[in-house]
Formats: structure tokens, C-alpha cells, sequence
């Protein structure tokens, strides 16, 4: 599968960067692109020249609102991001249009840091914009929510992401869900959390993204999971992951007793597991009502018996999901398992959000007009948060 990759903001700028640099890991290692184009949409200069793998020039780095923002941003106020990529969302299509091998795309993906400015309040109108102009193709987010010490410390925080998740959710057929406080390693600088992050977020992307585009017959799977079935398990609040189990020594034959052949099959729980374990928000597996599992591993550690398990692992947590599996007989020495949960029903989390944005809301009308506002419920509220469309 195919992605065109767009960064909004600081945040999407630097983890589409990394899509970029995992495209160029997937030309030269398996000679597969996994995206027609990766760009970077700011409101900062200075943002966009810390890019490190996404193609410097101007049809890549694409600085929207310089006449409002002079290139400094727009200091989290994202209804100025919201605004800025109305006025400038065109120069984002004239880049797409002018992709040299667009019609290879099969989905796009918009990626923002949900309680920063530029980002959290242009990704649904950009989003918006495609969707008019391409409709044949898929519009995913992926928005990544804030840290606690920022929720604590910056109560727009709070009010940005909120009005963000709903905007996108008006207008993006999945939403990828990240929590930066998830993968926190405390004693690490927030730079060097930052950088590890990012990693972590496209790494379940990669084999997922290549299987359905290998050409080498030595690796393609049994059960090919390719843009058709991906597109299929997207929709709605989304999460994924990726987990890991060491293969023993010892491969699947005839002359494995079963004591061996019964360890080998476990590791493929272990794997689901490690993976459920690794999402990128914390959610129930019963809320998905789709899902989909890839095992990448060498050919000869994949037996139908390992499949089962692994199946059931998945299901046996997703009760309610439609799961979708794949094969890519790629790698040695591990089990490698990208796991995705989608239509995700009740996140507690996002739930939370608005919650909190309706009392931020509140407060601020209390504040500037002394009247008492009860709340009345999020379901009740979620029209009285903004949408940025
Ligand atoms: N995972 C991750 N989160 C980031 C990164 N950079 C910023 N963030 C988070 O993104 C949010 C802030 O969004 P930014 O992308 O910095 O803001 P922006 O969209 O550039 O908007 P303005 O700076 O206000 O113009 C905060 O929650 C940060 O913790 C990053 O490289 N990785």
C-alpha cells in the first residue's frame, strides 16, 4: 500500500519525516516504495528547516500563513491554523497534483500534534480540501495527543485537541490515535523522547505498508494483506502496534516433537500480546469492531498452527472485531506482528477530551460573562464543541 504522507505542524512535520526516511529504507533494502510523496505543511520556517529526510524545496516544505504569521507559527491557536490552510490549502494540492507517480496512491495521510496550533488546526481542513479534490481515495489521520505535563500546565492544551478530534473525526475516514505520555521514558531528554516517539509510531507501518507491495515471489505471503485489505479495517478512532517474539532455534519440522512445536506456536501469542501491549493509545480491544493482524517472519516459522494461535490470541481479546490477517515471509530469528484496532466504540480517552473541553469551554464563558454553565453530559455537549471546518 501506498501512502501520500502529510505533515502538519511541527509535530506531523517531524513523524512524516520519518515516514520519509522509512520509504527510502524500504526502496533500498527491499526495493518497494511504500510512499508516492511525503510533504511537510508549516506555519514556521525554522520548523520546517529542521526537517532532516523530507526533499527541501518549496513543493515539499510548504510554508502556509507567512503573510499573517511572518513564518513564526501561530502560538497554538489553532483556529489560526484552521484559517491560515483555508487561505493557503491550495498550494498543498498544487504539490499533490504535481506528483510525478500520484495515481500510485492509494490513501492519504495527514499527521498533527493534536494540542499545538499550526498542526491540530489545519489537519482537518487540509483533510477536508483532499477529500474534494481526490474523493476516489482514503483520508486517515494520525493525531498525537499531548504529554500530562502539558494538559497540567496549558489548559488550551486541552481545549485544542478537543476541538481537533472533533473536526477530524467530522472529516477523516480513520483516525490513527497516539499518546505521547504512553512511550515516556522519564530520565530521557523531551528531545530524545521526541525522536523515540516518532520512531515507534511509524516502525508498525513498515512491513504492514511493504507486504502488499513486494514483487519478489520469495516473499510474498500466503494470505497477502495489501491496500484493499487495510482500507477495509479503517474506520473511526483507530490504534496499532507492534510486537516482537524471538523464533528458538528450533524451525517447524517433521522432526520437532511436540514439546518444540507447542513452545513455537506460543511465541505467536507472545507476540500478539507484545503487540496489544504496545499500541499507541491505551484502549479496550472489546470496543474495536475491526481489526488486523500481520505476522512477518522467515517462511519456515509460519505454520498453520501458529496462524490458529495467533488468530485466537487476537480474537480472544477483540471479541467484537472483524479481524483480517496477513503472511510476509520476510525476516529471521523473530516473530514480527503489526496489529491494528479500528472502529474503536467508547474511547474512554477521547470521551475525556471532550468532557474536558466543555468545561474549558464553560469556564471560559463564565469567566468573561459571570454566568454559571451546568454541564450537561458529553454525549449532550459534543455540539457545543467547535468544529474547525
Ligand atoms: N510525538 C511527538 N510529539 C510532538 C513533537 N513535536 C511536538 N509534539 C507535540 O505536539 C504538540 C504541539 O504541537 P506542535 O506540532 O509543536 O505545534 P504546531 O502545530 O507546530 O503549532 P504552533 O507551534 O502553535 O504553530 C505538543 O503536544 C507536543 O508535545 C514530536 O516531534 N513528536
Amino acid at each position: 500500500m501506498k501512502l501520500m504522507v502529510v505533515g502538519c505542524g511541527q509535530c506531523g512535520g517531524r513523524i512524516a519525516d520519518q515516514f520519509s526516511k522509512l520509504n527510502r529504507v524500504a526502496h533500498v533494502r527491499r526495493g518497494v516504495d511504500i510512499a508516492t510523496n511525503v510533504v511537510a505543511v508549516n506555519s514556521d520556517v525554522a520548523d520546517l528547516s529542521g526537517l532532516e529526510h523530507i526533499r527541501a524545496d518549496y513543493q515539499h516544505r510548504i510554508l502556509i500563513g507567512s503573510q499573517k504569521t511572518s513564518g513564526h507559527g501561530v502560538g497554538k491557536i489553532n483556529e489560526m491554523g484552521a484559517e491560515i490552510a483555508r487561505d493557503d490549502g491550495d498550494k498543498l494540492i498544487e504539490a499533490i497534483k504535481n506528483t510525478p507517480n500520484f495515481g500510485e496512491t492509494d490513501a492519504f495521510l495527514l499527521i498533527a500534534g493534536a494540542a499545538g496550533g499550526t498542526g491540530s488546526g489545519s489537519i482537518s481542513v487540509l483533510s477536508q480540501q483532499i477529500k474534494e479534490r481526490f474523493p476516489e481515495k482514503p483520508v486517515y489521520n494520525m493525531l498525537v495527543l499531548p504529554f500530562a505535563y502539558e494538559e497540567a500546565t496549558e489548559e488550551r492544551s486541552v481545549f485544542n485537541v478537543g476541538i481537533c478530534l472533533k473536526s477530524c473525526y467530522l472529516v477523516a475516514d480513520a483516525i490513527f490515535l497516539v499518546d505521547n505520555q504512553r512511550f515516556i521514558k522519564a530520565s530521557h531528554s523531551l528531545r530524545a523522547n521526541l525522536d523515540k516517539i516518532n520512531y515507534h509510531m511509524v516502525k508498525p507501518f513498515y512491513n504492514l505498508l511493504c507486504a502488499g507491495e513486494e514483487k519478489n515471489s520469495k516473499y510474498i505471503g500466503s494470505k497477502v494483506m495489501d491496500g484493499g485489505d487495510i482500507i477495509q479495517t479503517l474506520s473511526g478512532w483507530t490504534v496499532i502496534g507492534f510486537g516482537q517474539a524471538k523464533t528458538p532455534n528450533l524451525r517447524f519440522s517433521r522432526n520437532a516433537d511436540f514439546r518444540e512445536q507447542s513452545s513455537e506456536v506460543r511465541k505467536g501469542a507472545e507476540a500478539i500480546n507484545a503487540a496489544l501491549a504496545d499500541l499507541s493509545l491505551r484502549c479496550n480491544p472489546t470496543d474495536a469492531k475491526r481489526g488486523l493482524y500481520l505476522l512477518t517472519a522467515a517462511q519456515a516459522d509460519m505454520s498453520m498452527d501458529l496462524i490458529n494461535e495467533m488468530s485466537g490470541a487476537l480474537k480472544g481479546m477483540a471479541t467484537e472485531a472483524t479481524i483480517r490477517t496477513g503472511d510476509y515471509p520476510r525476516g529471521d530469528k523473530t516473530l514480527d506482528v503489526t496489529v491494528v484496532l479500528s472502529e474503536l466504540v467508547n474511547s474512554s480517552r477521547v470521551m475525556d477530551y471532550f468532557s474536558k473541553t466543555i468545561s474549558y469551554i464553560n469556564n471560559s464563558r463564565r469567566r468573561q460573562s459571570g454566568l454559571e454553565y451546568g454541564f450537561r453530559g458529553v454525549e449532550d455537549s459534543f455540539k457545543d464543541i467547535p468544529s474547525l471546518l
